[in-house]
């Protein structure tokens, strides 16, 4: 089983140094310092304290590496349609793409059946890049769980969490869902296959909706803007925002609101990513994880008042940040 890696970061980098420590036939694709790195001295993974380096293909061009069968998208979201090009050489008719990407993948409406059907979110697939240019049908969705950093070039830190859930946009529990989920389990992954993919997708997003701009908007960490009321407060309205979208959506969510917040607060004191993005002068996933939802309220006739300001604000903040 081939399997590529695109955008071998902190995530892909996490997966693949589970996979190549097995024996898989990995691939990551990756750049600038990072993949020197990795071309000279191999992937390293920090995890539990324990070091280990992995030799592994790493390379800037996808085309070296020919057709997949599996290719798992592990950059941030606004990267990929920007990318679709470089990523269509590792696409075979039978190759499936797994989309391990954070807040509302661009398939979303793919095989959910009803009167959505189809319909194209131009939030995180401006122009239906990724919609025309990969096709939704060879599509596995993914929910990533792991916390992990490139602490150096070629060096990947584990945080915590081993989970990347996977499930069709269909909820089959395919055959292609299966093998990868054997050959993630293999490595020591968690990597059930949900029929009910987007609830857990939900449950997610709930949190990135809401904790992350918060958080990129105060700089404060999880364990404070989860309980200090002010910004529980905005969390919460947020998330009851989303949930009546997600519910009209035909969504079932396995716990309350205040739950999930408490569980952001148990994380302790992190920095979300999108405040580590901020800090570092990076882009933040903003309209994968709030544009999105915002743009799913229209479309279900949701009010979204705190998610609209909120958006706002954060938005700006972004082009304070590049000037
Ligand atoms: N890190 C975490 O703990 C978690 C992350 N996630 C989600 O997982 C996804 C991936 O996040 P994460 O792993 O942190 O992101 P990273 O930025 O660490 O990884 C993405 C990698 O892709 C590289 N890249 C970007 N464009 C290209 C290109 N054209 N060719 C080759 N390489 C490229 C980036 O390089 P460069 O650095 O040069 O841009 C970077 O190394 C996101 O949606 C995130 O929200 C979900 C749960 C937790
Ligand atoms: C905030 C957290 C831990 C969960 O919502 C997260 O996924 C992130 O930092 O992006």
């Amino acid at each position: 089983m081939k399997i590529c890696i695109f955008g071998a970061g902190a995530i892909g980098g996490y997966m693949g140094a589970k996979l190549a420590a097995v024996g898989a036939d990995v691939s990551l694709v990756a750049r600038g310092p990072h993949l020197a790195a990795l071309q000279s001295k191999g992937l390293t993974l920090i995890e539990d304290g324990h070091m280990t380096t992995h030799k592994v293909r790493a390379t800037d061009d996808a085309r070296t590496l020919g057709p997949q069968d599996y290719v798992i998208l592990t950059l941030k979201a606004h990267s990929v349609p920007g990318v679709v090009d470089q990523i269509t050489p590792l696409l075979g008719p039978d190759s499936t793409l797994v989309s391990g990407v954070n807040g509302v993948p661009w398939w979303y409406f793919h095989r959910i059946g009803g009167v959505y059907e189809g319909t194209r979110l131009a939030s995180v697939d401006p122009g239906d890049v990724q919609w025309n240019g990969f096709g939704p049908d060879r599509v596995l969705g993914c929910v990533v769980y792991p916390a992990a950093e490139v602490s150096e070039p070629g060096t990947i830190t584990h945080v915590e969490g081993n989970r990347f859930s996977l499930g069709e946009p269909s909820g089959e529990k395919s055959a292609r869902a299966l093998h990868l989920s054997a050959a993630l389990t293999a490595a020591g992954l968690k990597a059930p296959v949900r029929p009910r993919l987007r609830d857990e997708i939900w449950v997610k997003l709930w949190g990135n909706l809401s904790f992350n701009p918060i958080s990129a908007l105060t700089h404060a960490t999880l364990d404070v803007l989860c309980t200090d009321p002010g910004t529980r407060a905005v969390a919460r309205a947020m998330m009851i925002e989303a949930q009546v979208i997600a519910e009209k959506l035909g969504v079932i969510f396995p716990i309350d609101v205040d739950r999930r917040i408490d569980g952001g607060a148990a994380v302790g004191a992190h920095r979300t990513s999108m405040l580590q993005d901020l800090i570092a002068g990076r882009p933040m996933e903003i309209e994968a994880l709030v544009g999105s939802v915002a743009e799913l309220g229209r479309l279900t006739h949701t009010p979204t008042p705190s998610i609209d300001t909120v958006l706002a604000l954060i938005r700006l903040r972004a082009l304070s940040a590049i000037s």
